[in-house]
């Protein structure tokens, strides 16, 4: 049995084991904030509070809310976020010898898999991912080099080839990080030194983790455990997430779940298309928090175009009012698939004086691009690119693996901008944009579903909803097909004022050839509750 409270009460809440399970926008990771406030005067002397995510951006996102919870002072003593790759190669650095490991390992990087699969198999995607997904699977367990050979072997032995070369070259894959710092903590000794060190873990978006995460977040911190999640948000089981069996997991762990249902994040416009995605998916119905806080209740309008062209232009119409109307004001575009939003991209570019982020490149992230921007005032103006990748790469903290990874690969793109010359200043030059501590910047955000995840804007539009693109036409069981509308909740319900989905009736070939496209099986499901016609959006958007 489930029951309703409020986020602040439940923060209070004296079990050591607290499972939550509520929609979006409920406050779940607000409630995280709150509940290590209340954790911190349980602790014990020297003891901390270990705060577990996913991304970069949603570490940043929690440690945020955690820093404003908690003030900075509180925060530096007994907080650490960590995401699961910096936390387990922290694990590595410091133990790894125990299971002879050598502790100055190289910090592995996404690319390194994708390098050795390009070599393996050239564009053979079916084949990349079938080796990738053997390699992830064999990963995914507490075991040795030995034991995944030799798994590797009778399932696929062109994972096994790569595996192998691997070893032999004495690098880790990415995988190879949670792997062994799972080993690491089945090492009695090595777990109880964490154990003691944290006094407190908190896990958000429990739904992502796989079985692997959730054994070295019980495996950090026996004392007192705090998940939070939603398995209607649950968009990762492509990546290896496993939410049923975390789930279960989780239940036998901390009991019956408690639950939210008021949303703190959306306008009642909003909240009438997610609670109808979320109906169909058996999920709680919300309301919001302060209805009449939201001019005209909020916005939610669905629009079809003729062409894919038309969309993309009154797309960057109405990004232009709508910071017109508010030069503060966060726009979500998202779009499911990359393929879908070339002529939005041409149009975006034509765009000139409008902010806007790219969350797929690492460059767009202004953390990092102050960070490129730092290292360069200390080097002579004249220096490379190449000068300014040894001098970063060797400002950031060897266990923070993603802010690595991004790094490398936003100086790679770095190189590009550069030109034959190689010259940073060049590059640097044509970065645009500047450090900001607000989590998210006013402008134009340009996104997919996955990167969205955990995130909220003022406005939200939702580009394509088309056959074969919302459901993917890659999905083909009735599984993929249930992710596939959780991923479309998730995009739903990034939106706090306002929501607008699109989709187009001719869509342009490769060759530039129009072709008839029908709507997505969910567009009448979304467009329905949809409340301001599109032809009053305009009248909203300059009614000031
Ligand atoms: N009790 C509260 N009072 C006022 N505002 C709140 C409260 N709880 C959360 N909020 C605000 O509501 C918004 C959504 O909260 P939060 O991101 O914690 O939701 P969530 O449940 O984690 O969402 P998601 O599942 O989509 O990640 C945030 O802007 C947060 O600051």
């Amino acid at each position: 049995m489930t029951e309703p409270l409020t986020a602040a009460s439940l923060a209070e809440a004296p079990s050591d084991a607290l499972l939550v399970i509520a929609p979006p926008g409920t406050g779940k990771t607000e409630l995280l904030a709150r509940r290590a406030a209340v954790l911190i005067e349980r602790l014990e002397p020297h003891q901390k509070i270990l705060a577990l995510t996913f991304s970069n951006k949603a570490k940043r996102n929690l440690g945020a809310r955690l820093q404003r919870e908690l003030g900075t002072i509180r925060f530096r003593r007994y907080i650490r976020v960590r995401n699961f790759h910096g936390h387990a190669a922290e694990i590595l650095r410091s133990h790894g010898r125990t299971l002879g490991l050598d502790p100055a390992f190289a910090m592995p990087d996404a690319r390194t898999l994708t390098r050795a699969l390009e070599t393996e198999v050239g564009n053979d995607w079916t084949a990349r991912e079938a080796i990738a997904r053997a390699l992830r699977e064999a990963k995914q367990g507490a075991r040795d080099d030995s034991e995944v050979a030799e798994l590797l072997e009778r399932v696929d032995l062109r994972a096994a080839g790569l595996e192998r070369g691997r070893v032999a070259a004495g690098i880790l894959h990415y995988d190879d990080l949670l792997r062994h710092a799972q080993r690491l903590l089945h090492v009695d000794a090595i777990a109880e030194l964490y154990q003691r060190h944290y006094g407190a873990v908190l896990v958000d978006e429990f739904q992502d983790l796989s079985m692997q995460q959730l054994d070295l977040a019980i495996r950090s911190c026996t004392a007192r455990r705090t998940f939070v999640g939603d398995p209607l948000q649950g968009i990762y089981t492509w990546a290896g997430a496993e939410p049923t069996q975390v789930e279960a997991t989780l239940r036998q762990m901390c009991g019956s779940p408690y639950t939210l249902t008021v949303s703190y994040r959306s306008s009642p416009a909003v909240l009438a298309v997610v609670n109808a995605a979320a109906e169909e998916l058996g999920g709680e119905q919300l309301a919001a928090a302060d209805p009449s806080a939201w001019r005209d209740g909020g916005v939610s309008c669905a629009v079809e175009f003729d062409s894919t062209t038309e969309e993309a232009e009154a797309i960057v119409e109405v990004c232009e009012r709508i910071l017109a109307q508010d030069p503060e004001t966060s726009v979500g575009v998202i779009v499911r698939a990359a393929w879908r939003r070339k002529e939005l991209e041409d149009a975006l570019d034509n765009a000139h004086g409008l902010p806007r982020y790219r969350w797929d490149l690492a460059i767009d992230d202004t953390v990092l691009a102050e960070r490129l921007r730092d290292a360069f005032r200390t080097l002579p103006t004249t220096c490379t690119v190449e000068h300014l990748r040894d001098k970063v790469l060797a400002l950031i903290d060897p266990a923070d693996v993603d802010t690595y990874q991004q790094a490398a690969e936003a100086l790679e793109m770095l190189e590009e901008l550069a030109g034959p010359t190689g010259a940073a200043s060049k590059a640097l030059d044509q970065l645009t944009i500047r450090a900001d501590d607000r989590p998210i910047e006013p402008g134009v955000h340009l996104l997919n579903a996955h990167t969205g995840k955990g995130q909220q804007f003022d406005w939200v539009i939702i580009v394509g909803l088309d056959d074969g693109h919302i459901p993917s036409f890659q999905a083909s069981d009735s599984e993929a097909l249930a992710e596939e509308q959780r991923v479309l909740l998730v995009m739903l319900s990034r939106a706090r004022h306002g929501l607008i989905l699109t989709r187009a009736q001719q869509h342009l070939s490769k060759v530039g050839r129009p072709y008839p496209k029908s709507p997505s099986r969910w567009w009448r499901l979304v467009a329905d509750p949809c409340s301001t016609p599109w032809s009053e959006l305009r009248h909203h958007l300059t009614d000031t």
